[in-house]
Protein backbone atom coordinates (compact mmCIF):
# COMPACT_ATOMS: atom_id res chain seq x y z
CA UNK A 1 0.00 0.00 0.00
CA UNK A 2 1.25 3.29 -0.98
CA UNK A 3 2.70 5.03 2.55
CA UNK A 4 1.98 8.82 1.98
CA UNK A 5 -0.87 10.37 -0.90
CA UNK A 6 -0.97 14.21 -0.82
CA UNK A 7 -3.76 14.81 -3.17
CA UNK A 8 -4.84 18.25 -4.62
CA UNK A 9 -2.34 19.90 -2.05
CA UNK A 10 -2.77 23.64 -2.82
CA UNK A 11 -1.72 26.47 -0.53
CA UNK A 12 -1.61 30.55 -0.82
CA UNK A 13 0.51 33.08 0.98
CA UNK A 14 -1.22 36.68 0.42
CA UNK A 15 -2.31 36.34 -2.83
CA UNK A 16 0.16 34.46 -4.36
CA UNK A 17 -0.44 30.67 -5.48
CA UNK A 18 2.64 28.13 -3.88
CA UNK A 19 0.79 24.99 -4.67
CA UNK A 20 -1.75 23.83 -7.32
CA UNK A 21 -3.76 21.19 -6.40
CA UNK A 22 -0.21 19.24 -6.04
CA UNK A 23 -0.35 15.15 -6.40
CA UNK A 24 2.54 12.81 -4.80
CA UNK A 25 2.68 9.62 -3.94
CA UNK A 26 5.79 7.86 -1.98
CA UNK A 27 5.75 3.88 -1.60
CA UNK A 28 6.94 2.29 1.37
CA UNK A 29 10.92 1.75 1.33
CA UNK A 30 10.83 4.57 -1.80
CA UNK A 31 13.92 7.62 -1.67
CA UNK A 32 12.02 10.18 -3.23
CA UNK A 33 14.01 13.45 -4.65
CA UNK A 34 12.12 16.52 -5.22
CA UNK A 35 13.56 19.19 -7.45
CA UNK A 36 12.61 22.31 -8.52
CA UNK A 37 13.69 26.28 -8.81
CA UNK A 38 14.39 28.66 -6.06
CA UNK A 39 11.14 30.00 -4.50
CA UNK A 40 9.05 27.39 -6.14
CA UNK A 41 7.38 26.21 -2.95
CA UNK A 42 9.57 23.15 -1.84
CA UNK A 43 10.17 24.32 1.54
CA UNK A 44 6.24 25.34 1.71
CA UNK A 45 5.32 21.83 1.05
CA UNK A 46 7.77 20.33 3.52
CA UNK A 47 5.55 22.74 5.70
CA UNK A 48 2.53 21.66 5.29
CA UNK A 49 3.42 17.66 5.44
CA UNK A 50 5.25 18.64 8.92
CA UNK A 51 2.49 20.89 9.99
CA UNK A 52 3.79 24.26 10.40
CA UNK A 53 1.83 25.39 7.40
CA UNK A 54 -1.90 24.50 6.98
CA UNK A 55 -3.21 23.59 3.37
CA UNK A 56 -6.47 25.74 2.19
CA UNK A 57 -7.37 22.43 0.21
CA UNK A 58 -6.54 19.12 -0.26
CA UNK A 59 -5.88 15.45 2.07
CA UNK A 60 -2.69 14.26 3.08
CA UNK A 61 -2.80 10.41 3.60
CA UNK A 62 -1.10 7.83 5.40
CA UNK A 63 -1.34 4.38 4.51
CA UNK A 64 -4.53 4.67 3.35
CA UNK A 65 -6.38 6.97 5.81
CA UNK A 66 -6.57 10.80 5.95
CA UNK A 67 -4.22 12.66 8.31
CA UNK A 68 -3.73 16.56 9.21
CA UNK A 69 -0.24 16.45 8.30
CA UNK A 70 3.13 13.98 9.20
CA UNK A 71 3.64 15.59 12.74
CA UNK A 72 3.56 12.43 14.55
CA UNK A 73 4.67 10.05 11.97
CA UNK A 74 7.76 11.23 10.14
CA UNK A 75 10.51 12.57 10.99
CA UNK A 76 12.06 15.51 9.74
CA UNK A 77 15.07 18.18 9.49
CA UNK A 78 14.39 21.39 7.71
CA UNK A 79 17.16 24.22 6.62
CA UNK A 80 18.14 24.87 10.65
CA UNK A 81 19.45 22.22 12.04
CA UNK A 82 17.41 23.14 15.54
CA UNK A 83 20.59 21.65 17.83
CA UNK A 84 19.87 22.66 21.27
CA UNK A 85 22.93 25.07 21.90
CA UNK A 86 23.24 23.65 25.62
CA UNK A 87 23.55 20.29 24.97
CA UNK A 88 26.38 17.92 23.45
CA UNK A 89 26.30 16.81 19.70
CA UNK A 90 25.91 13.19 21.25
CA UNK A 91 23.00 14.59 23.72
CA UNK A 92 21.39 16.19 20.71
CA UNK A 93 21.77 13.32 18.32
CA UNK A 94 20.12 10.85 21.10
CA UNK A 95 17.42 13.37 21.76
CA UNK A 96 14.67 11.20 20.22
CA UNK A 97 15.50 8.08 22.57
CA UNK A 98 13.84 8.69 25.75
CA UNK A 99 15.61 6.19 27.96
CA UNK A 100 18.45 4.88 25.60
CA UNK A 101 19.83 1.43 26.47
CA UNK A 102 24.00 1.00 26.14
CA UNK A 103 22.95 -0.66 22.76
CA UNK A 104 21.40 2.72 22.01
CA UNK A 105 23.83 4.82 23.08
CA UNK A 106 26.71 2.69 21.27
CA UNK A 107 24.23 2.75 18.15
CA UNK A 108 23.69 6.57 18.20
CA UNK A 109 28.37 7.30 18.68
CA UNK A 110 28.47 4.68 15.76
CA UNK A 111 26.39 6.59 13.55
CA UNK A 112 27.84 9.75 14.89
CA UNK A 113 31.25 8.51 13.98
CA UNK A 114 30.24 7.22 10.28
CA UNK A 115 29.33 11.31 9.82
CA UNK A 116 32.17 11.97 10.37
CA UNK A 117 31.94 13.28 13.90
CA UNK A 118 34.38 11.24 15.93
CA UNK A 119 36.40 13.32 18.73
CA UNK A 120 33.43 15.81 18.71
CA UNK A 121 30.33 13.75 20.79
CA UNK A 122 31.21 16.03 23.62
CA UNK A 123 31.60 19.77 22.30
CA UNK A 124 28.18 21.96 22.23
CA UNK A 125 26.86 22.76 18.62
CA UNK A 126 28.13 26.71 18.85
CA UNK A 127 32.01 25.39 18.94
CA UNK A 128 31.28 23.25 15.98
CA UNK A 129 31.08 23.93 12.16
CA UNK A 130 27.42 24.61 10.50
CA UNK A 131 28.43 21.44 8.46
CA UNK A 132 28.65 19.48 11.74
CA UNK A 133 25.34 20.52 12.98
CA UNK A 134 23.91 19.52 10.34
CA UNK A 135 25.89 16.08 10.44
CA UNK A 136 24.45 16.13 14.08
CA UNK A 137 21.21 16.55 13.16
CA UNK A 138 20.67 14.15 10.26
CA UNK A 139 21.91 12.20 12.74
CA UNK A 140 19.05 12.82 14.80
CA UNK A 141 16.51 12.37 12.20
CA UNK A 142 17.71 8.95 11.92
CA UNK A 143 17.54 7.87 14.98
CA UNK A 144 14.03 8.67 15.03
CA UNK A 145 12.18 5.41 15.34
CA UNK A 146 10.17 6.98 12.02
CA UNK A 147 9.53 5.31 8.37
CA UNK A 148 9.61 8.18 6.85
CA UNK A 149 12.02 10.72 6.91
CA UNK A 150 11.49 14.86 5.27
CA UNK A 151 14.81 16.32 4.59
CA UNK A 152 14.99 19.72 3.22
CA UNK A 153 18.52 20.73 1.93
CA UNK A 154 20.27 18.41 4.35
CA UNK A 155 23.60 18.33 2.76
CA UNK A 156 23.56 22.30 1.94
CA UNK A 157 26.20 23.83 4.77
CA UNK A 158 28.51 20.51 3.60
CA UNK A 159 31.79 21.13 1.56
CA UNK A 160 31.73 19.43 -2.29
CA UNK A 161 33.92 16.52 -0.86
CA UNK A 162 32.03 15.62 2.36
CA UNK A 163 28.49 16.52 0.69
CA UNK A 164 29.68 13.39 -2.01
CA UNK A 165 30.69 10.97 0.99
CA UNK A 166 27.46 11.88 3.01
CA UNK A 167 25.06 11.28 -0.18
CA UNK A 168 26.45 7.82 -0.38
CA UNK A 169 26.01 7.83 3.59
CA UNK A 170 22.48 8.55 3.25
CA UNK A 171 21.64 5.79 1.18
CA UNK A 172 23.97 2.95 3.53
CA UNK A 173 22.02 4.27 6.04
CA UNK A 174 18.29 4.28 4.67
CA UNK A 175 18.82 0.94 3.42
CA UNK A 176 20.57 -0.19 6.92
CA UNK A 177 17.17 1.45 8.95
CA UNK A 178 14.79 0.47 6.68
CA UNK A 179 13.46 3.92 5.71
CA UNK A 180 11.26 6.02 3.38
CA UNK A 181 13.08 9.58 2.50
CA UNK A 182 11.81 12.23 0.72
CA UNK A 183 14.09 14.66 0.31
CA UNK A 184 14.33 18.02 -0.99
CA UNK A 185 17.38 19.58 -2.96
CA UNK A 186 18.45 21.93 -5.38
CA UNK A 187 21.02 19.56 -6.71
CA UNK A 188 20.29 17.34 -9.42
CA UNK A 189 23.76 15.05 -9.20
CA UNK A 190 22.77 14.61 -5.56
CA UNK A 191 18.97 13.56 -6.72
CA UNK A 192 20.91 11.18 -9.16
CA UNK A 193 23.34 9.72 -6.84
CA UNK A 194 21.13 8.57 -3.79
CA UNK A 195 17.35 8.44 -5.43
CA UNK A 196 14.94 5.65 -6.20
CA UNK A 197 12.74 8.41 -8.01
CA UNK A 198 12.87 12.16 -8.87
CA UNK A 199 10.61 14.25 -9.40
CA UNK A 200 10.93 17.92 -10.77
CA UNK A 201 8.38 20.78 -9.80
CA UNK A 202 7.87 23.85 -11.81
CA UNK A 203 7.85 27.38 -10.72
CA UNK A 204 5.28 28.47 -8.55
CA UNK A 205 2.66 27.95 -8.67
CA UNK A 206 4.39 24.60 -7.87
CA UNK A 207 3.29 21.77 -10.34
CA UNK A 208 5.31 18.43 -10.95
CA UNK A 209 7.15 18.67 -14.22
CA UNK A 210 8.24 15.03 -14.25
CA UNK A 211 8.77 11.69 -12.33
CA UNK A 212 11.80 10.16 -13.34
CA UNK A 213 11.85 6.21 -12.02
CA UNK A 214 15.74 5.34 -11.76
CA UNK A 215 17.48 2.45 -12.42
CA UNK A 216 20.66 0.79 -11.70
CA UNK A 217 22.41 -0.32 -7.98
CA UNK A 218 22.55 2.99 -5.36
CA UNK A 219 24.87 4.86 -4.89
CA UNK A 220 25.45 5.77 -8.11
CA UNK A 221 28.54 7.12 -9.80
CA UNK A 222 28.28 10.61 -11.05
CA UNK A 223 30.33 9.92 -14.13
CA UNK A 224 27.94 6.72 -14.75
CA UNK A 225 26.72 7.54 -18.39
CA UNK A 226 23.24 6.92 -16.87
CA UNK A 227 23.45 9.77 -14.42
CA UNK A 228 25.07 12.22 -16.83
CA UNK A 229 22.92 11.88 -19.61
CA UNK A 230 19.62 12.18 -17.11
CA UNK A 231 21.29 15.25 -15.41
CA UNK A 232 21.18 17.14 -18.79
CA UNK A 233 17.81 15.57 -20.04
CA UNK A 234 16.59 16.97 -16.22
CA UNK A 235 18.62 20.69 -16.05
CA UNK A 236 16.88 21.27 -19.25
CA UNK A 237 13.76 20.50 -17.85
CA UNK A 238 14.59 22.64 -14.94
CA UNK A 239 15.59 25.08 -17.33
CA UNK A 240 12.54 24.62 -19.78
CA UNK A 241 14.45 24.15 -22.46
CA UNK A 242 12.73 20.79 -23.07
CA UNK A 243 10.54 20.13 -26.13
N1 LIG B 1 4.94 32.41 5.52
C1 LIG B 1 4.96 32.98 4.31
N2 LIG B 1 4.34 34.16 4.08
C2 LIG B 1 4.33 34.73 2.86
N3 LIG B 1 4.94 34.18 1.77
C3 LIG B 1 5.57 33.00 1.95
C4 LIG B 1 5.63 32.34 3.21
N4 LIG B 1 6.32 31.18 3.07
C5 LIG B 1 6.71 31.14 1.77
N5 LIG B 1 6.25 32.21 1.10
C6 LIG B 1 6.45 32.49 -0.33
O1 LIG B 1 6.14 31.30 -1.02
C7 LIG B 1 7.02 31.14 -2.13
C8 LIG B 1 7.69 29.79 -2.03
O2 LIG B 1 8.60 29.79 -0.94
P1 LIG B 1 9.35 28.48 -0.48
O3 LIG B 1 10.27 28.87 0.63
O4 LIG B 1 8.39 27.39 -0.23
O5 LIG B 1 10.20 28.14 -1.80
P2 LIG B 1 11.43 27.11 -1.97
O6 LIG B 1 11.18 26.40 -3.25
O7 LIG B 1 11.59 26.27 -0.76
O8 LIG B 1 12.65 28.13 -2.10
P3 LIG B 1 14.21 27.85 -1.84
O9 LIG B 1 14.61 26.75 -2.79
O10 LIG B 1 14.84 29.15 -2.22
O11 LIG B 1 14.39 27.48 -0.40
C9 LIG B 1 8.01 32.31 -2.09
O12 LIG B 1 7.56 33.30 -2.99
C10 LIG B 1 7.90 32.79 -0.66
O13 LIG B 1 8.17 34.18 -0.57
Amino acid sequence: MTLLSVSKLRKSFEGLLVLSDLDLEVEPGEFVSLIGPSGCGKSTLFDLLTGSVSPDEGAITWNGAPVEDLSSLAAWMSQSDLLLPWLTLRENAMLPIRHPTEKDKKRGDSLLIRLGLRGFENYLPGKVSGGMRQRCALARTILFERELILLDEPLSALDALTRQGLQGMLVTLQKEFGKTIVMITHDVEEALVTSDRLVTLSQAPMKITGNYNLQGYKPRHRDDPYVVKLRGAIMDVLQGRAS
